[in-house]
């Protein structure tokens, strides 16, 4: 399949999943996170899921993770609709972010950046595939973010990977991982 084809499925694929159903499977995704090895983790990155495009709710990763690995950093970023491209920041707490235009939720004007290395990053995607390849909104802010970085790249998906991404481009940033709410799929490149 192709991206254009793929958004719009996907988008409708989460729109027409019932609030319990969506709950069980932010769960569901919960449980396979923690499945992960953090022991050389010392900084990670999350996205902030814009509630009404129902992505998945990274709040409990982070609940999860200030309580079970404090000593781990966790970062956040404010994304720039001007030149697409994402500021990283110290997460410091659900009562130092606002919700900007597109329903994400940021760092406030205090927030402090952030520019040092990032081991880990959790990525939000509105489908992948088995090779690795993801699809986002396609602005590329991803794409760009990941380009050159020595990071552990895993993507976060309420649902399985599809058969293919046709129209990969040379841009495209595939992922080390994927967590899904069945299992965590790692592509050997
Ligand atoms: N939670 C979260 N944060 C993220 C991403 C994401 O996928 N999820 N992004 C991942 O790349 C970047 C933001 N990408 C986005 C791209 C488009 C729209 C959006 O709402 N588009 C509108 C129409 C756009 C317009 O008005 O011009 C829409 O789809 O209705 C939102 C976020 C950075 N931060
Ligand atoms: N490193 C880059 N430098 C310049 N342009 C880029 C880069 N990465 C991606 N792009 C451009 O961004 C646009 C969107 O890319 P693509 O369709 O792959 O987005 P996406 O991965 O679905 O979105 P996102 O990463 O925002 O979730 C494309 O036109 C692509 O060429």
């Amino acid at each position: 399949m192709l991206k254009d084809e793929i958004r719009k499925k996907s988008l409708l694929q989460r729109n027409q999943l019932a609030e319990e159903a969506f709950k069980k499977l932010n769960q569901q995704l919960l449980q396979q996170f923690i499945l992960l090895d953090f022991t050389a983790i010392k900084t990670i990155h999350i996205f902030l899921p814009i509630i009404k495009k129902r992505e998945p709710d990274t709040f409990l990763l982070i609940d999860w993770l200030e309580q079970k690995h404090p000593e781990i950093k966790i970062l956040i970023s404010k994304a720039d609709f001007a030149q697409n491209l994402m500021e990283n920041y110290v997460y410091t707490g659900k009562q130092n972010l606002k919700i900007n235009n597109y329903g994400i939720p940021e760092p406030d004007s205090e927030a402090k950046a952030y520019h040092g290395e990032i081991d880990m990053i959790i990525i939000p995607l509105l489908a992948f595939d088995q090779k690795g390849n993801r699809v986002g909104y396609g602005k590329g802010f991803y794409d760009r973010f990941l380009a050159g970085m020595n990071t552990q790249k895993i993507g976060l998906s309420l649902f399985d990977a599809i058969d293919e991404i046709k129209d990969v481009n040379l841009d495209d940033i595939k992922l080390d991982a994927c967590i899904t709410p069945q299992k965590l799929i790692i592509f050997k490149n």
